[in-house]
């Protein structure tokens, strides 16, 4: 390797050879270029060529210590050419990543989608190492910029709410190619495809893994875990939810309950669609049992006080923001659901968690910087310390379990979320072992998947009753009917509340909280006659399905929860077409939860309010993860001229 005089000097000074360089460099360094300048250096020495280039660096110093110029300035040459080696490994890295990064950034991505377009599945254009973010941003910005046009009848929110699906879908179909920087995802809306992806081959797909932000809010638990791990979580937490109990003798063919052999894990398969009557039915588990009065009593205390505050108004009505309202309904269930004896320790712990999913969520609005989490910053901080703060209360909650062990009344803590992740702590076997960390990540899991979801299904029934003064007057004669006009509703009294049950599953199917899913396939794998390449994202756009005319008739836009009327399996063409929940066996675990405090939730407002949307109301659906009302949601309730004992039950 020759290099000028001048550039081997500057080479020689300004980077000093590594006593670790040597070594990995590769062989060919004692090449005949190499051995040029060593061999001149040798024989001004008069002895023989060095031959490797430790040999040669031993020898360098004597020469430079004896202050020959002629020697030094050999040994520069020797040192400029180790250096030059050097700089062509470096050369060769760095072409080597560059030609990795055109593979990933370009190359793959122009061979996916020509792979894609031959097969008839076409999309936006990728661009270099944005994909389609740009557009699709800018779709999403103009579309929330304005509300839904008034007089609020129609339900056409899908442009609004997943702009960028309803556009590329008018020019390219149903099925198309979209790019998340270089991955690429698949729109996937047509339904006997959804049953592929999340039923008959499950097994090739994969939950796809969350923004770092998201999994900072959701926690790394049961939503997130993959695998083993996951089936053995789910198999732990499942009787929390009485899964086991659910009695579906009423609809033949859209639910069986299956054990799946390999994991020994009862999974519930929901073959296209969920009745709330049904599963509210099925609700004999005495973990649901206790919840209920709990849930009653939390919504009587919530509407008791929107009473005085009305009472204390001279039009005697009262405006509320529901949206921020339900969430104390849904968290005090949440952590009755994951702590139950234990409920006070749980609410200090899901109110330190409240905090730190405020910082997070402050974050995930903000332009991610990788990493950025790890500095410490004064919010970063704060956070590490709330997070100490949690799992200190957490394992004095856990100690405090595993005193009373012998306590009689273990057998009922045990069902609770905690009681269950402690007791397979103890047994949960090798492979897959609860820690704390586990579990402080399931209640944030568990926290946030049951906190926002069912806070925003309960919105939601709320804004649409209101649009809709018929159905609202339907519902309430039918809740006082069956329920009378104070009492908070039994069990039983909720599953004859059909009405009602056919309102939330038509807020469910046009305001879902989870507009859509995500999938990543495993393998290369065959889907519906097209090839789809390992590591393609697939996404199931479910708002998309649940308005989609085809399935659900002309009028799918409309709030016509007389569709339900006899059945989900009648209200579709397709009975993968009402998937609020998910469906396979990663299907929402929380669901008869999320049903139960719905349902029993609306029944007490019915029973002693007549409301309306406000006036400041704006019906602007938003995705930020879930649906939610972008300006709030403000609802005017009038008391009943017969809801004089509200604060009484
Ligand atoms: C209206 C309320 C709710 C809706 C619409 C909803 C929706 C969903 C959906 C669509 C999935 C499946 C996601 C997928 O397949 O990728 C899911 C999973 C899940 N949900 Fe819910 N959910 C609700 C309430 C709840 C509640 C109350 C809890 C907890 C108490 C909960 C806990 C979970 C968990 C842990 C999973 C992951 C299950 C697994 O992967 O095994 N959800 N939910």
């Amino acid at each position: 390797m020759k290099f000028p005089l001048a550039f081997s000097h500057l080479l020689s000074h300004h980077v000093s050879p590594s006593p670790h360089l040597s070594p990995s460099l590769p062989l060919p360094v004692a090449t005949t270029s190499r051995a040029r300048p060593s061999e001149a250096t040798e024989r001004a020495r008069g002895g023989a060529p060095a031959s490797t280039t430790q040999q040669t660096t031993t020898q360098e110093t004597p020469a430079s210590a004896r202050g020959c110029p002629s020697l030094a300035l050999s040994v520069s040459w020797e040192r400029a050419d180790m250096m030059g080696w050097g700089w062509v490994a470096l050369a060769l890295a760095a072409a080597y990543v560059a030609a990795k990064l055109m593979e990933v950034l370009w190359w793959r991505p122009r061979r996916v989608e020509e792979h894609f377009a031959r097969q008839g599945i076409r999309g936006p254009r990728y661009r270099f190492f944005v994909g389609c973010v740009r557009e699709m941003v800018a779709l999403m910005v103009a579309a929330s910029a304005k509300p839904m046009p008034r007089p609020y009848r129609s339900h056409n929110v899908l442009p609004r709410v997943l702009a960028f699906y309803h556009h590329w879908k008018k020019i390219y179909g149903s099925t198309f190619l979209i790019w998340f920087g270089p991955t690429p995802r698949l729109a996937v809306a047509d339904p006997d495809l959804i049953r592929e992806i999340l039923l008959s081959r499950a097994h090739h797909f994969d939950r796809y893994e969350s923004h770092p932000m998201v999994r900072q809010l959701e926690g790394e638990g049961l939503v997130s875990l993959r695998g083993d791990k996951w089936a053995h979580r789910r198999k732990v937490l499942t009787p929390a939810f009485h899964m086991d109990n659910l009695k579906v003798r009423s609809l033949p063919c859209v639910f069986f309950a299956a054990a799946t052999t390999s994991l020994d894990l009862p999974v519930v398969v929901n073959f296209g669609a969920i009745y709330v009557d049904t599963l509210l039915l099925g609700l004999t588990g005495t973990q649901m049992q206790m919840l209920l009065p709990f849930v009653g009593e939390t919504v009587v205390d919530m509407v008791g006080k929107w009473h005085d505050m009305a009472a204390a108004t001279a039009a005697g009505e009262v405006e509320i923001d529901v949206s921020e309202w339900f969430q104390v309904v849904t968290e005090d269930a949440i952590t009755r659901t994951a702590f139950g004896r234990s409920y006070e320790d749980g609410k200090a712990v899901f109110k330190l968690q409240t905090q730190l999913m405020a910082f997070a969520s402050e974050a995930f609005r903000k332009v991610f910087i990788p990493g950025y989490r790890f500095l410490p910053t004064k919010k970063n901080t704060s956070s590490w310390k709330l997070d100490k703060e949690i799992r200190k209360n957490l394992m004095t909650l856990i100690g405090r379990r595993q005193e009373i062990a012998d306590d009689a009344k273990l057998g009922e803590c045990a069902k609770d979320l905690l009681g269950l992740m402690i007791n397979a702590s103890g047994n949960g076997g090798k492979a897959s072992p609860i820690t704390v960390n586990d579990i402080v990540e399931e209640c944030k899991t568990f926290f946030f998947a049951g906190k926002q979801t069912t806070s925003n299904l309960l919105t939601w029934t709320t804004v649409v009753l209101a649009m809709h003064p018929e159905w609202q007057e339907l519902a309430r004669q039918e809740v006082l009917d069956v329920c009378g006009p104070h009492a908070i509703p039994s069990r039983e009294q909720l599953a004859k509340l059909k009405t009602l049950g056919m309102i939330l599953n038509e807020t469910l199917r046009l305001y879902p909280p989870a507009v859509a899913t995500v999938r990543r396939a495993k393998t290369d794998v065959q889907l519906g006659g097209c090839l789809i390449p390992r590591d393609t994202e697939l996404l199931i756009p479910i708002m998309a399905v649940h308005h989609d005319a085809r399935l659900w008739g002309p009028d799918a836009t409309q709030f016509n929860p007389a569709r339900f009327a006899r059945g989900v399996a009648q209200a579709a063409k397709h009975p993968t077409a009402f998937i609020p929940f998910g469906m396979g066996a990663r299907m929402c675990i929380g669901q008869n939860l999320a049903l139960l405090e719905a349902k029993l939730t609306v029944a007490i407002i019915l029973q002693r309010f007549e409301f309306r949307l406000s006036p400041n109301y704006l019906h602007a659906p938003t995705v930020l993860m879930l649906l939610h009302p972008q300006y709030g949601a403000p609802v005017i309730f009038r008391p009943r001229p017969s809801d004089d004992h509200s604060r009484d039950m």
